[in-house]
């Protein structure tokens, strides 16, 4: 199959040096060509340029992009989207002014998740899960992480993995799978907090790795949900199986959830709402993404992670849209990029670098998606016609994203 791409008023994010992510005052560069064609054979981004150099290739198919803009593929490397129903009532239980923890005391948040997803069967999680992935590819997201957690059972979760395994067998978007069986500890277990971490490592762990259903582990380390020493045990048992960690850390509270991380060379910790020098600090010089999720914190109202003092420090940042029932119910990246400019001040190129090629290492995906470059997955999006890149993220109600290419095939 044969694609060239043509008149491409500006193609964006192009690599001609494999990088492995973007950093400090390098995420401001986005590299990009005025005028231009996209090659791609067999599925893979073969070659670019200008169109005053632009072969023939008599054989391909013709897509003409005239006054539009082509991107590679957001890669969103933090969602929950395999879940039963909705949380709307909780939102209404935030306005009235509860907090997210109060909301979690009383059974409700990740546990109100729970008890509906144990009920619901894997075909229903695999119908609606399809639906969201729908949307987010039409959004103009070509490679997604999903994590379990609201299974909180052995049953439950590896139901929730196998699902996960199904849309990445059914759906051309690229899928990474995240065992989070640590989300929160389940009704049944309340005051046994331990006992669960132990049926965690003596169990699920063991049975998610030998059907070969996670290619990571996440723990929610934070105040009121697992401590470091409990996420440091789970993460030594996925460790004899190979499971390298990405975690949710800081969110709530300075939970020395990200030290940890970088202590266990975790792929990223993710949230950060809670970042101080210290964290800074410790991911510096680490291989560790700090990967942020304004969605939830401008779903929850609360303080949005210091992503200015992170980039300013010289780390490397990603974006991801969190989507998941209780905080972020979107997974629109767009918007995330709209949000990290007003809310993160992270200026436009900073955002589209922390949504392409640093959110596809946050989800060990940056030698093939990420960017256009040779060689990569030819998974990207045309734009309707707009007058620069700037104008993504402030049109932030605007559906911009209008062809989606995944694997070289429109969508
Ligand atoms: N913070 C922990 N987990 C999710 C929220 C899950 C939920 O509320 O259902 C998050 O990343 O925001
Ligand atoms: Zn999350």
């Amino acid at each position: 199959m044969k694609l060239l791409v043509k008149n491409i008023k500006k193609l964006v994010q192009i690599e001609d040096m494999p990088k492995t992510w973007v950093a400090g005052s390098d995420m401001k560069e986005l590299p990009s060509i005025d005028d231009a064609y996209l090659y791609i054979y067999d599925g893979l981004f073969a070659d670019f340029g200008p169109m005053s150099s632009c072969p023939d290739h008599p054989d391909a198919e013709v897509v003409d992009a005239t006054g539009c803009m082509v991107f590679p593929s957001f890669c969103d490397s933090h969602t929950h989207l395999v879940y039963a129903g909705s949380r709307e009532i909780e939102y209404v239980d935030k306005i009235r002014g509860l907090s997210y923890e109060e909301i979690a005391k009383r059974g409700g948040g990740i546990l109100n998740s729970a008890e509906r997803l144990r009920a619901a069967s894997e075909d229903e999680l695999f119908e609606s899960a399809m639906e969201r992935i729908n949307e987010i590819v039409s959004l103009g997201t070509g490679a997604v992480e999903v994590k379990s957690g609201y299974g909180l059972s052995t049953e439950s979760e590896l139901k929730m993995l196998r699902v996960i395994r199904r849309i990445r067998s059914e759906s051309p978007i690229t899928v990474k799978s995240t065992f989070l069986g640590a989300h929160a500890v389940p009704m049944e277990y309340r005051g046994r907090q331990s006992e669960y971490v132990d049926l965690i490592v003596k169990e699920m762990i063991p049975q998610v790795a030998a059907e070969n259903l996670a290619d990571y582990i996440d723990v929610f380390c934070d105040k009121g949900f697992f401590t470091v020493e409990e996420t440091e045990r789970m993460l030594e048992a996925a460790a004899k199986y190979g499971l390298r960690p990405k975690i949710h850390a800081n969110e709530l509270a300075l939970s020395g959830g990200i030290q940890l991380g970088v202590k266990h060379s975790a792929l990223s910790v993710d949230h950060l709402e809670f970042t101080g020098e210290e964290e800074i600090a410790s991911l510096l010089d680490s291989t560790t993404m700090a990967t942020l999720l304004p969605g939830a914190a401008f779903f929850l109202g609360m303080d949005y992670p210091p992503a200015r003092k992170m980039i300013d420090a010289g780390l490397p940042v990603a974006l991801a849209s969190d989507y998941n029932p209780g905080s972020s119910p979107s997974g629109d990246m767009k918007f995330i990029l709209s949000l990290a400019c007003v809310k993160m001040r992270m200026v436009p190129e900073e955002a589209i670098n922390a949504a392409t090629i640093n959110s596809a290492y946050a989800m060990g995906l940056s030698g093939t998606h990420g960017s256009i470059s040779r060689g990569k997955i030819a998974n990207f999006f045309i734009t309707k016609p707009i007058p620069s890149y700037e104008y993504m993220p402030y049109a932030y109600t605007q559906k911009l994203v209008d062809r989606v290419f995944l694997n070289g095939k429109r969508i």
